[in-house]
């Protein structure tokens, strides 16, 4: 296995040990994926990943994201490498309120980031088309939890779930809830946390059905909707801890509710979560956070 990362947002010590890693960018991943060098597929993660950043500095989510990927294609078609496996989104759909989000649901991205993704997810269709790459784009919901000493960490923090446990660990005074006035149950909005170990077993089902050609896109998540509030209490419940919480104005370019409904990757790949619960997922994250602090 070879790892290629420019370590922009990632961190030299979660690579593998005894794996060969290249300090790169995906832009200039033709370095490494070559024909001579005879890889049998390509995990494409590469890629910024903040909703409000890609609002305030959109040029930078199509330079990475987009130009990044068509790099990597015209790579992966010079290598003639057969399949490939890219980590896509689900916040690209347009839900009503909090249905489960099947693949043929109706795609609306509400900020560039999303909008990245699903220009990457229609590239990808068009190289399986015309050149018989196979390829699946995974639309992960919301991935959360941690594995040992690999979990959710991001420098600033933005996701919900590390900055609920951080001050939960006294390390900030209060979380600042983006909203409370969304068409959702309680009026913060809603996702479907799903455990990062079982978004990995997901990619190794993948990786075994991938026949050269066809683009699949599979929905990966648990099926559950937990509101913002629902995910402090379950901090609140796992830690034993005060969680002060401020009501601050909506956050530029969130969609209200995604909840996925993954029947087609239980179906087509037998993929089948192991963690769904929202207190394990927080649970195996405030085990992480603590080992580090
Ligand atoms: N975290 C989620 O909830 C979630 C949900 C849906 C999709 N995804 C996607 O999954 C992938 C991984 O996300 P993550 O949460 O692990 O984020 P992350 O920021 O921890 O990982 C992204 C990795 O890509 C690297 N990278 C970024 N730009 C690069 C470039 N130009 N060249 C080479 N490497 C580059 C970063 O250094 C980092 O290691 C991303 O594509 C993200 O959009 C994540
Ligand atoms: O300090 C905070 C941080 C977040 N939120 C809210 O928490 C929810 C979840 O936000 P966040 O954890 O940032 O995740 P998302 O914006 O839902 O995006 C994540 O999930 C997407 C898939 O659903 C991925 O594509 C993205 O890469 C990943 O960042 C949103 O309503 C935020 O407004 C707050 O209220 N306060």
């Amino acid at each position: 296995m070879v790892v290629l990362d420019d370590l922009s947002t990632g961190f030299a010590e979660n690579i593998p040990a005894g794996v060969e890693f290249h300090r790169l960018s995906v832009h200039d991943v033709a370095q490494v994926l070559t024909l001579d060098a005879g890889f049998d597929g390509v995990l494409h993660f590469a890629g910024r990943i903040e909703v409000a950043e890609s609002v305030a500095r959109p040029d930078v989510y199509w330079h990475n994201n987009v130009q990044g990927s068509l790099a990597l294609l015209a790579a992966v078609r010079a290598a003639g490498t057969p399949r490939l496996i890219f980590s896509s989104t689900g916040s690209m759909y347009q839900a009503e309120g909090t249905e489960k989000l099947t693949e043929d649901a109706r795609v609306r991205p509400r900020n560039p980031y999303a909008a990245t993704k699903l220009m990457v997810d229609m590239m990808l269709a068009g190289e399986c088309g015309a050149f018989g790459l196979g390829a699946a784009s995974l639309r992960y919901f919301n991935a959360a939890g941690a594995v040992g000493r690999l979990g959710e960490r991001h420098d600033p923090e933005s996701h919900l779930i590390p900055i609920v446990l951080q001050v939960a660990a006294g390390q900030r005074d209060e979380l600042l809830l983006y909203g409370d006035d969304y068409p959702t149950p309680d009026g913060t909005c809603v996702r479907d946390y799903i455990h990062v170990s079982d978004l990995a077993t997901a990619h190794l089902l993948v990786l075994e059905t991938i026949q050269p050609g066809p683009h699949e896109v599979y929905n990966l998540g648990n099926g559950n909707g937990h509101s913002n509030k629902h995910v402090v209490d379950a901090v609140r419940d796992v830690t034993g801890r005060a969680v002060p919480v401020k009501l601050a104005p909506r956050r530029d370019g969130d969609a209200a509710a995604t909840v996925a409904s993954s029947e087609k990757a239980r179906r087509e790949l037998g993929s089948q979560p192991a963690k769904p619960e929202l207190h394990r997922i927080v649970a195996d994250a405030w085990a992480f956070h603590r080992a580090r602090h």
